[in-house]
């Protein structure tokens, strides 16, 4: 059994790995008995993660941190300097490569930042984009204005807003939506595929035809790299 975790900005995730079935996992309670190996990836600090990894380093277990590289498997990275894209972006990537193969995909990652990653059917990473993520656009505007004030209750809609809190939020969502249109634009296909991740993911998934939803993407690409990895 496998033990995936993900450290993000703001929360640390983690499941386990049995069978090529993804389960969860109580990080409070882990039969380290039974885990073989430890595969993380990690973009925020974390006093939780030193933890975990120094419970599996008594209990003897291989931990291997994912790390972006050039290439991977066929799918090769935009950024010259591949040490400075997100992992998770990375993963997620991994994930679309390997899930859809020769696919030209949109892979949008949807929490605490919005992470657009534009991929061609040949595995060419094109490039992205980072933006807020939809409560960091909201709260830096009524953090930083008089004015603005929001409404835990006013949903994101792709409506104009009549009112403050419908014109934040929708204001918002369809920031959010233009730039993954924009990113449609760098695709010569026209049969591009959407796939979306995160906690706002199936919000935005909603909006958008040709699209899917994963909320395991990074963690399945956590996965795919342990074992494209191990092979190169
Ligand atoms: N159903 C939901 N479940 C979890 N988060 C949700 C949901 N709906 C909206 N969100 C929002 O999604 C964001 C969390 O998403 P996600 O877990 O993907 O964050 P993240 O960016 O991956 O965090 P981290 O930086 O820790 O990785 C929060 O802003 C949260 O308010
Ligand atoms: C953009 C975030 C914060 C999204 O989690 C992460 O992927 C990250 O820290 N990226 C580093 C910068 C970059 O990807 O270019
Ligand atoms: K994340």
């Amino acid at each position: 059994m496998r033990l995936l975790i993900d450290v993000g900005n703001t929360s640390l995730k983690a499941v386990l790995w049995e069978n090529g079935q993804i389960q969860p996992c109580d990080i409070n309670n882990i039969s380290w008995q039974q885990i073989t190996v430890v595969i993380y990836a990690c973009v925020g600090r974390s006093e939780l993660l030193k933890q975990l990894l120094a419970q599996a380093k008594t209990h003897n277990i291989d931990c291997f941190e994912a790390t972006v590289s050039s290439e991977l498997s066929g799918l090769r990275c935009a950024y010259q300097q591949v040490g400075n894209l997100g992992i998770d972006r990375w993963l997620a990537l991994i994930s679309g490569y390997t899930l859809y193969p020769n696919t030209a995909a949109i892979v949008v990652d949807a929490g605490t930042a919005t992470t657009i990653d534009v991929l061609n059917n040949d595995g060419q990473h094109l490039g992205g984009w980072i933006l807020p993520g939809l409560d960091l656009m909201t709260s830096s505007l009524t953090q930083n204005t008089q004015r603005v004030f929001d409404d835990a209750n006013t949903p994101f809609a792709n409506e104009l807003g009549k009112n403050t809190p419908n014109g934040l939020k929708n204001g918002a969502l369809v920031a959010t939506m233009g730039a993954i249109e924009q990113a449609r634009l760098h695709l010569k296909t026209k049969n591009s595929l959407l796939i979306f991740a995160g906690g706002y993911g199936q919000l935005l998934q909603g909006y958008f035809s040709q699209s899917i939803f994963d909320p395991m993407l990074v963690m399945k690409g956590l996965n795919y790299w342990y074992e494209l990895a191990k092979k190169s």
